[in-house]
């Protein structure tokens, strides 16, 4: 079977800069991997070629049997669920909690607009209960608090129902509450056979959700390690990719970082 994801020599460059350095990975069905890497390691923009939304300058990115440069990305955007900050910022916040999930369907239906309109209303109550946000779904979306936005973030990348969901720093801003939280749904996400193909970019091994398979750390625009998880989040190639001596704790299906010494 080939490959959800993958990308081949992939590099980006931007004027002189080198923001992805010849990236070769790839993702399988089933699998849910977790991006790990300093700031300005290239996480994000390696999201945006894996979500349809920039080419690389040179190599090839196949997402969903579709090489990108050779398909109609608006065609292939739909099938890929994306969570992260830049899109967040474009949600209205006097849209309601609703809306903001339902509106990812729209353009999907087309034609058969009413037809479907009920079914859409149910799935996307359903997914607002899912993430424990439920009840508000009648609210506005900018009177949420941090944490229960990103679960609503969450709820909308799933609408579509994507092959390939895509989750940009989800706890980024949470509190430990909203975080530990945030991680059991994302492990029960995780764990659930009929969810999609799983890619989430983290700064903090604690964040890492049980149930995920393998791990990418990146560093200056290129992989340093990619491979299953156990392997990965391990004192070695963690220290080399932050650029300082790590210790690290795995406490049941959870990890922890901290200097070493
Ligand atoms: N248009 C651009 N021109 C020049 N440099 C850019 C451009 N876009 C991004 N960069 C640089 O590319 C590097 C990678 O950015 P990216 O946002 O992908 O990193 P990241 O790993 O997601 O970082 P963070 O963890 O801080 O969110 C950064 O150094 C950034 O400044």
């Amino acid at each position: 079977m080939s490959a959800v994801l993958d990308l081949q020599d992939v590099t980006v460059r931007r004027g002189t800069t080198t923001i992805l350095d010849r990236v070769t990975w790839q993702v399988q069905d089933g699998e849910r991997w977790v991006v790990l890497g300093p700031n300005g390691a290239g996480k994000t923009t390696m999201l945006q070629i894996a979500s349809a939304r920039m080419h690389p300058s040179s190599g090839t990115a196949t997402i969903l049997d579709a090489r990108l440069g050779a398909v109609d990305v608006f065609e292939l955007r739909p099938r890929i669920g994306v969570a992260s900050a830049a899109l967040a910022d474009r949600i209205s916040p006097s849209e309601s909690v609703l809306d903001v999930v339902l509106t990812a369907a729209y353009g999907m239906t087309g034609r058969w607009r009413e037809q479907y309109e009920a079914l859409d209303h149910e799935r996307a109550r359903t997914l607002l209960e899912v993430f424990g946000v439920g009840r508000f779904a009648d609210r506005r979306f900018g009177t949420l608090s941090e944490g229960e936005r990103k679960r609503v973030q969450i709820a909308r990348a799933l609408m579509t129902d994507p092959e390939l969901l895509l989750l940009d720093e989800p706890a980024a801003g949470l509190d430990l509450g909203g975080r530990e939280e945030l991680v059991a749904a994302l492990a029960e996400l995780a764990q659930d056979r009929r969810s999609p193909v799983l890619v989430l970019v983290t700064h903090h091994v604690e964040e890492v959700p049980p149930g995920f398979t393998h791990a990418l750390l990146l560093r200056d625009g290129a992989i340093r390690t990619a491979g299953p998880i156990e392997q990965v989040l391990t004192a070695e190639p963690l220290s080399d990719t932050f650029g300082m001596d790590l210790e690290v704790g795995r406490h049941g299906d959870r990890w922890s970082a901290r200097r070493a010494g």
